[in-house]
């Protein structure tokens, strides 16, 4: 007889979210999928919601990973699980909600790259997230400004929308390439080409080292590059570089513990959007 299948202990069953959240408007034009602002009925704390359409065992495998990769890494630099639920054919997550939004955003609405005072904050906050990560064997793979979240009061989070976006919408079969190459490093497309290389944590740590100079340039390396022809370039060249290096300061994270950098970041980017 079937093991009766082991139901994941971080998902809610036969309870609807909707008497527990009320749903207060989408978030972003729908670039991450059906994502909204929820806020809790009796707490009053707000959540960032995603519902995903479970169709079969694989689907619920999938994000069951998700979900317990957000249950068991607990830390303040990644963003954290609020709870989730399985009911009327949907999976519902309810994450902690960051005021300010993904940095990538930030940086286009105001149109400039951030400041080194408001990187070497960020970087220091993004290393202790994936030391954590890496310390309970979590590799994220899709570390990039996009993927870094902050709150209105100047904390750094660390999220991951890629995957499972890229799993809920296009429903991408398991073999097939995932992750976006600009920020990928080379022992990664060659595990993805190869699909035998195992690669390990310091992967991240490249990835780490290209979102910086997105931090510092917008863009990163390449970015005006066909996708196809980046994996070639990563593969074959050295590292990349500042576009500029001699316009930093070399001693990098040092007095790291100064928020107000990224505080004025985030009332730039507010008081942009009141204006707007
Ligand atoms: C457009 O303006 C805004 C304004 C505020 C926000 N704030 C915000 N705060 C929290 N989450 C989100 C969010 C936005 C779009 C899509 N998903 C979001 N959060 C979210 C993240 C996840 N999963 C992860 O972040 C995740 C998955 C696997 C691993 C990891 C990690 F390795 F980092 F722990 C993280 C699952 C479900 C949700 C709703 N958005 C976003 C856009």
């Amino acid at each position: 007889h079937l093991k009766k299948r082991q139901w994941n202990k971080n998902i809610k069953k036969d309870i609807d979210p909707l008497q527990l959240w009320d749903i207060v408007s989408e978030l972003g034009d729908g670039a991450f999928g059906r994502v909204y602002k929820a806020q809790n009925k009796e707490t009053q704390v707000f959540a960032a919601l995603k519902q995903v359409a479970i169709n079969n065992e694989e689907d619920l495998e999938d994000f069951s990973v998700e979900i317990n990769i957000l249950a068991d890494c607990v830390h303040p630099n990644v963003v954290g699980l609020h709870e989730a639920f399985y009911f009327d054919g949907k999976l519902w997550m309810f994450l902690e909600f960051c005021g300010g939004g993904a940095l990538d955003s930030i940086m286009v609405d105001l149109e400039k790259p951030l400041t080194e005072d408001q990187i070497r904050y960020v970087c220091h906050e993004m290393c202790v997230a994936l030391d954590f990560l890496h310390r309970h064997h979590v590799i994220h793979r899709d570390i990039k400004a996009g993927n870094v979240l902050v709150t209105m009061e100047g904390d750094v989070k660390l999220a991951d929308f890629g995957v499972s976006a890229k799993n809920s919408q296009t429903h991408q079969k398991r073999d097939t390439f995932i992750g976006t190459p600009y920020w990928m490093a080379p022992e990664v497309i060659l595990c993805e080409t190869l699909k035998d290389t195992p690669y390990d944590f310091k992967a991240d740590i490249w990835s780490l080292g290209i979102t910086m100079i997105e931090f510092a340039q917008i863009e990163p390396p390449n970015k005006d590059m066909h996708p196809m022809r980046v994996l070639i370039k990563i593969h074959k060249s050295e590292p990349p570089a500042l576009d500029q290096p001699s316009k930093w300061c070399h001693p990098f994270i040092r007095d790291y513990r100064d928020k107000t950098a990224i505080l004025d970041l985030i009332c730039e980017a507010k008081a942009d959007v009141i204006e707007t």
